[in-house]
């Protein structure tokens, strides 16, 4: 396997400029604390407590949104991982950042203002335009070494990912090392059984990509969410179009996506588990279930894999080696319509195999329902960057490192 330095491989007592992914939801103005500050303080805490000095870079929303912030609240949920100060200062390569990045003491951590609120930083360039800018060219003098550990922002060439490794000796951090191995684990086919991907979720563009590129490593498809819909469309039953005018899950994506949805059905047959029926919500507010010959999409809007998928998908899971999941098997944020999504993510975490879990709404599953996230080997913090390392493209903040290594 490819591979990067590490923090490992650090000299002692680096000034060190690091690029972390605390992107979060924010409510109202406030910025939720979710598993990404978790996991990024594994990798802060162990520079400070090296001895290195530490300078943490990190994006919140776009320019535009409404979680376009200040990062001062995410440096006090941080601090709150690692029980030690976590400085801020409102810059990010004028005076006031400078100055004080050059007066950090040894084990000391600061970090800087919203990358995104330079302008240097968000068109997607060339790595090598993006070490020209002013953004890089002032930062990097005042570091020994840059340190990766964005591997969920990899997929944007933005200035604080792309530019900094061509111009400082570049290392991955623990959050970049753990992403990488457990997501490229399932493309270098690291296993010897059966391997089973549980995809769901509301993007056919997603799945397809998947079964394209890793239709040859995975032997098991086992499939819920709205891609569900559109493959029991390809395969003759009544449902994966939209009955809402206002509503559009399934209409475009099928236009969209017709010739490859009934290609992939027919060429991939025996490998693809589709759900023997689909869950609705009843007059009293309950669930119901059709089996798959009484769907009637005009009429019902079907939002969970019926009881009968789950026990079909349970054995799979269980005989597997490897199992990997992406997007949700239906509604789970409403708990009658858990059943496939708990049902499969249980399965998985009760099974001795290999296992991921991944895509940033459905790894929610896991705390929502009282699930251990050490059950698994692996939950993504990652969202388009974990699609896009399973449907093979590459991601240009690792393969920087990579190169950096060589
Ligand atoms: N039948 C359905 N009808 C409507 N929504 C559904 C259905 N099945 C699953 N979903 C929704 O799919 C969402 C998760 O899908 P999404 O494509 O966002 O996947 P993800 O991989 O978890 O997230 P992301 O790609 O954003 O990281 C859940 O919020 C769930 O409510
Ligand atoms: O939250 C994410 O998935 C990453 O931080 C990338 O954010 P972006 O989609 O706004 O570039």
């Amino acid at each position: 396997m490819a591979s990067f330095n590490t923090i490992d491989d650090l000299d002692d007592a680096q000034r060190v400029l690091v690029r972390l992914d605390l992107n979060s939801p924010v409510e109202d103005g406030d910025v939720q604390d979710n598993r990404r500050f978790q996991r990024h303080a594994t990798t802060v805490k162990e520079l400070a407590e090296a001895g290195h000095r530490v300078v943490l870079m990190a994006h919140q929303g776009r320019p535009g949104n409404d979680t376009f912030v200040s990062l001062d609240q995410h440096a006090d949920i941080l601090g709150g991982y690692i029980d030690r100060e976590i400085q801020f200062v409102d810059d990010i390569y004028g005076d006031d950042a400078l100055d004080a990045i050059d007066s950090l003491e040894a084990g000391e951590v600061l970090l800087l203002e919203n990358t995104r609120m330079s302008d240097d930083e968000l068109p997607e360039e060339a790595p090598e335009v993006k070490a020209e800018t002013e953004f890089v060219q002032t930062l990097a003098p005042h570091f020994d070494a840059y340190i990766n550990d964005a591997y969920s922002a990899a997929h944007r060439k933005h200035a604080s990912l792309v530019g900094f490794p061509l111009v400082l000796p570049a290392f991955a951090g623990r959050v970049m090392e753990t992403e990488y191995e457990a997501n490229t684990a399932i493309a270098n086919r690291e296993f010897d059984g059966q391997v089973t991907m549980v995809v769901g979720g509301t993007k056919a563009t997603d799945v397809i990509g998947v079964m394209e590129t890793l239709g040859d490593k995975i032997d098991t498809f086992c499939m819920g969410g709205i891609a569900s819909h559109l493959f029991l469309r390809a395969a003759g039953y009544d449902v994966g179009y939209d009955r809402h005018e206002d509503l559009d899950l399934y209409d475009t994506q099928w236009e969209n996506n017709e010739e490859i949805i009934q290609e992939l059905y027919e060429e991939r047959r025996d490998q693809i588990k589709l759900p023997e029926g689909l869950a609705y919500e009843d007059d009293d507010g309950e669930r119901a279930e059709h089996t798959n010959e009484e769907l009637d999409a005009a009429n019902y809007d079907y939002m969970d894999i019926s009881e009968a998928t789950v026990e079909k998908y349970d054995p799979i899971i269980r005989d597997s080696d490897a199992v990997f999941l992406k997007g949700a098997l239906g509604v789970f944020e409403d708990e009658i319509f858990s059943t496939g999504t708990v049902g499969a993510v249980k399965a998985i975490a009760e099974t001795d195999c290999f296992s991921v879990v991944g895509g940033g709404d459905t790894s929610r599953s896991i705390e929502m329902y009282g699930m251990d996230e050490d059950d698994f080997d692996h939950v993504s913090i990652a969202g388009g960057a974990y699609i896009r390392a399973l449907t093979g493209d590459d991601l240009p903040g690792v393969e920087l490192l990579i190169d950096a290594a060589n």
